[in-house]
């Protein structure tokens, strides 16, 4: 293996061994457990199930883990072989999962490979395998019993210090569970081949049963079982009705508003019903500027794989897809998934939302639905009474009024808190904790027994019923009471006086009073198939229904909380607060207060983009993911810390970013964060541009010259590559000076000396104090001359003189110089002056701090001059203030 922990020799790692299993699991890891965590995966504390799993496997024993999505199932099988320098073989069902891990251990100097029925180099790979090169070998379950797999497993097994065998997705192995393969079921042989060595059966979901199954299916021998729960705190669930006002105004509640646009907070997938609904919505969203694919089992495998590869490697922010979209999803930072139409079952939903935030950090599970979705899904599913039970429990979840979390736990009989609104956890929670109104305070049309008066429009509606005979389905009733001319509706039922009745309401609305009718049994429904096979539910009248149309009964009951989101709101008083935004939720607990500025915040976010564009490159360049060159947290992090060397970046301790990564990628992102930080100071040709110096010009070829000499080449070099004169280039030089461009004074042969003594002799001539900007141009330069020494040039004079004039227009407008080495000195000496001329004699500076040039200038016998009047503070000293400051 070419993978060491150097810090460990092998006695030394025996004799810890020997520690490990005399320690109980309560006391935790050892500081040798966490140094080897930190180092190759960049965590700094296990999660308490994961040392626990942990612990029972180096201490031999088989594991049966329940562990929800994005817990960390994968560090409890990936840690034991990098601490104990063995090899742990995990058996997996879907080869995208595979290549995503043994990518990402890869990255992580952690040597890993993936064998395959259907591969390339499977010979080499094996090879490599016996000699002991790879950490953690991946399998399938297919290659695991065909003959090659199980010789190579018996050579394995007598050759390699086999420390774990895993199996991922271990509810395949029951015909229970919701993803079964056949293949899984032959994995008991393993305990044959590999008797003394441990076996951890992972999953994300498994019912008792299933739990049962796997257990004796694989032959586990009192396996420690855990369960981590099922509750995923740092998703927060939301459901809105679809309000009719089109597709990406439904999704506007999803998104978040900034800078003038509707974007989504990241990486989103949303979940459609069809394969069609799924191409309309992408195309919408592309029409406002959203990058996002579509993906669903109709496109080609090819299609289908470059959808998800741009969606794993953030070429696209959003994938809109079908449950087609699933198992194999590795993205951690996935912020949003929304469903646009019901799910088909609480299961599912679980599954598919579980996919957000599962690198832990706060993310959305929005469904946007209608109560048409229910039948079309029913047309879908077939109707089984399995699935319509399914569907009756979704739509329980989408309707209720209690905490989403609590259905979702109570659901699946976990846990289950105390009951009362919470912080981060749901809509309706949040609602309860900043709304505290009840029903009738809040929407109108309500009594103050909180009921609402249906009577009208029920009867509007069982009179529809009735007009049609009680055969026709939801939507062409809909269609009459709501005034359509559409030929669905039949000449004689157009003309009909009753016809629109009902065209104040919204279809929605209608659609609720139906199904209030049916709890109400004022209607029945009733399975018609038409001779295409398609099927829908008539709705008839029942004698309840009958004798309402005619009756004085009153229909007045508390609504059912799909009604009461579409009744018109009550203001809410001034003291309410409302939001349905996790984000926007303040919490109790203590968060660091937010020092930053605008301008800092702006900063910090402009570096943070330009750190993701480096992650992008490197993970383009390395073919890998993202996510597994650097974490988001860990590029916010940087962004906000600012590191400057490897060891500041150590120092910091990113989580998820170990020191492979750090000696990787580190360089990198430093140099995007040195650049950025001097990047941040305004550029000095941007300034002139926007405040020129007086009456200065520059040519296009000049600009080349100076454009050449930024590229690295020498004054000589331009020269001669342009063929002319080195004056020329000079020339082109010096009125580059005068536009930003940072020329050094060394490169037009201006040393210190002749700095000062250009200084002195332009000091002598004009006289202090110095009107720089007045004085430059009227300078005459055969005076300067002969103030310097014979050996001056006109050249080098004429380069002080530029940078001189550059110098105190920028102190004019506030601006410090970094970028002007040679003409280099604080603000504060400046300020010093200022001071001086303002409030008295000026302050005895230190040598080391003073600029010689400017020394030059302040050291200069006083002149008297007419006192300019103070504008403010930061009035500049006469010779400094400029011209024109526009
Ligand atoms: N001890 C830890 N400390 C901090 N982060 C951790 C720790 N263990 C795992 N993680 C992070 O948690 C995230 C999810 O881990 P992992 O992919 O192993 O989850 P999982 O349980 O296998 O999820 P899934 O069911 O989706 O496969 C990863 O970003 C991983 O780096």
């Amino acid at each position: 293996m070419d993978f060491e922990f150097d810090e460990i020799d092998s006695k030394a790692l025996e004799d810890l061994m020997e520690t490990v299993t005399k320690t109980s699991a309560k006391s935790g890891p050892s500081p040798e457990h966490l140094k080897v965590l930190t180092k190759f995966f960049g965590h700094k504390t296990f999660r308490p199930k994961q040392w626990e799993i942990i612990f029972a496997i180096m201490d031999k024993r088989d594991v049966c883990a329940i562990m929800s999505t994005g817990y960390g199932k994968s560090l409890c099988f990936q840690y034991p072989s990098t601490f104990l320098k063995g090899v742990t073989l995990v058996v997996s069902p879907l080869i995208a999962l595979m290549q995503d891990q043994v990518l990402a251990l890869t990255v992580s100097n952690i040597p890993a490979c993936l064998l395959g029925s259907a591969q390339n180099e499977q010979r080499k790979v094996i090879e490599d395998i016996l000699q002991n090169k790879y950490s953690i070998v991946y399998i399938t379950p297919e290659f695991c019993s065909g003959d090659l797999g199980l010789e190579l497993l018996k050579k394995m097994a007598q050759q390699l210090k086999i420390v774990l065998i895993a199996i991922d997705e271990a509810h395949c192995i029951s015909s229970w569970g919701h993803d079964f393969r056949s293949q899984y079921r032959n994995l008991g042989n393993l305990r044959q081949i590999f008797p003394r060595v441990p076996v951890i059966a992972v999953t994300a979901t498994a019912t008792t049963r299933v739990r049962g199954d796997i257990v004796k299916s694989l032959q586990l021998r009192d396996p420690l079982i855990v369960c981590s729960g099922f509750d995923r705190p740092n998703l927060y669930f939301e459901v809105y009705q679809r309000a009719g006002g089109g597709a990406f105004k439904d999704l506007t509640k999803a998104m978040v508003y900034e800078k003038s646009e509707w974007k989504f907070s990241g990486p989103t997938i949303i979940y459609c019903i069809t394969r069609r609904q799924t191409e309309d919505l992408c195309e919408i969203l592309k029409n406002c500027g959203v990058r996002c694919r579509v993906y669903h089992a109709g496109l080609s495998q090819k299609e289908r794989q470059e959808a998800h590869e741009e969606f794993v490697r953030d070429k696209v922010d959003v994938i809109v897809a079908t449950i087609a979209f699933g198992m194999g999803i590795d993205k951690p930072d996935i912020r949003n998934v929304i469903h646009y139409g019901s799910s088909n079952s609480v299961e599912s939903y679980y599954q598919e939302v579980g996919r957000a935030g599962r690198d832990g950090l706060p993310a959305r599970c929005v469904t946007i639905y209608s109560s048409g979705d229910f039948q079309i899904l029913r047309n879908i599913s077939g109707g089984s009474v399995k699935k319509e039970t399914a569907l009756r429990q979704i739509e329980d979840y989408l309707t209720t009024r209690k905490c989403r979390r609590r259905f979702i736990l109570e659901f699946f009989e976990d846990e289950v808190g105390e009951d009362k609104p919470k912080q981060r956890c749901c809509d309706v929670c949040t609602q309860k904790l900043y709304d505290n109104r009840t029903d009738q305070e809040k929407y109108e049309g309500l009594d103050e027994k909180g009921r609402y008066d249906f009577t009208e429009d029920a009867k509007k509606f069982l009179k529809t019923v009735a007009l049609f005979g009680g055969k026709c389905g939801l939507t062409t009733y809909i269609l009459f009471l709501r005034g359509s001319q559409s030929t669905r509706l039949t000449e004689d039922k157009r003309k009909h006086p009753l016809n629109g009745c009902g065209k104040d309401q919204s279809e929605e609305w209608w659609k609720c009073i139906a199904k209030i009718l049916t709890a109400e049994n004022c209607l029945s429904e009733k399975n018609q198939k038409l001779s295409s096979g398609f099927t829908y539910q008539a709705l008839s009248l029942t004698n309840k229904g009958q004798s309402m149309i005619n009756g004085s009964e009153k229909l007045l009951i508390p609504p059912p909380s799909t009604v009461l989101t579409l009744l018109k709101q009550k203001p809410a008083k001034e003291s309410v607060w409302l939001t349905t935004r996790p984000v926007n939720t303040p919490s109790t607990s203590k968060q660091p207060e937010n020092t930053e500025t605008p301008e800092e915040i702006e900063q910090r976010m402009s570096l943070y983009r330009k750190l993701l564009d480096q992650r992008t490159d490197i993970a383009a360049k390395l073919d890998c993911m993202p996510y597994m060159v650097a974490s988001n947290t860990v590029l916010m992090e940087m962004s906000k810390c600012k590191p400057k060397t490897i060891a500041d970046l150590r120092t910091l301790n990113l989580e998820g970013f170990p020191e492979a990564k750090i000696l990787k990628f580190g360089a990198a992102f430093l140099g995007v964060i040195a650049r950025q930080l001097k990047l941040n100071k305004p550029k000095i040709r941007e300034i002139l541009l926007q405040n020129p110096l007086p009456d200065v010009s520059m040519t296009v070829t000049a600009e080349v010259s100076c454009s050449m000499l930024e590229s690295g080449l020498t004054v000589g070099e331009i020269a001669a590559k342009r063929g002319v004169t080195v004056g020329t280039i000079a020339s082109h030089l010096i009125s580059g000076i005068k536009f930003g461009f940072p020329v050094k004074m060394s490169e037009l042969g201006v040393s210190e000396e002749h700095r000062d003594a250009i200084i002195k002799a332009y000091r002598g001539l004009v006289g202090p104090p110095l009107s720089p900007v007045l004085g430059f141009n009227s300078v005459r330069l055969s005076e300067m001359k002969e103030r310097c020494p014979p050996d001056f040039t006109f050249d080098q004079i004429k380069t002080v003189l530029a940078y001189l004039e550059v110098r105190c227009h920028l102190a004019a407008l506030n601006f410090d110089y970094e970028e002007f080495e040679d003409f280099n000195f604080s603000d504060v000496d400046l300020k010093t002056e200022m001071k001086s001329e303002e409030e008295g004699p000026p302050l005895k500076r230190e040598k080391k701090d003073c600029d010689p040039c400017v020394d030059a200038i302040l050291d200069s016998p006083p002149r008297e001059v007419k006192a300019e009047p103070k504008k403010s503070k930061k009035a500049l000293p006469p010779w400094l203030v400029p011209k024109k400051l526009s």
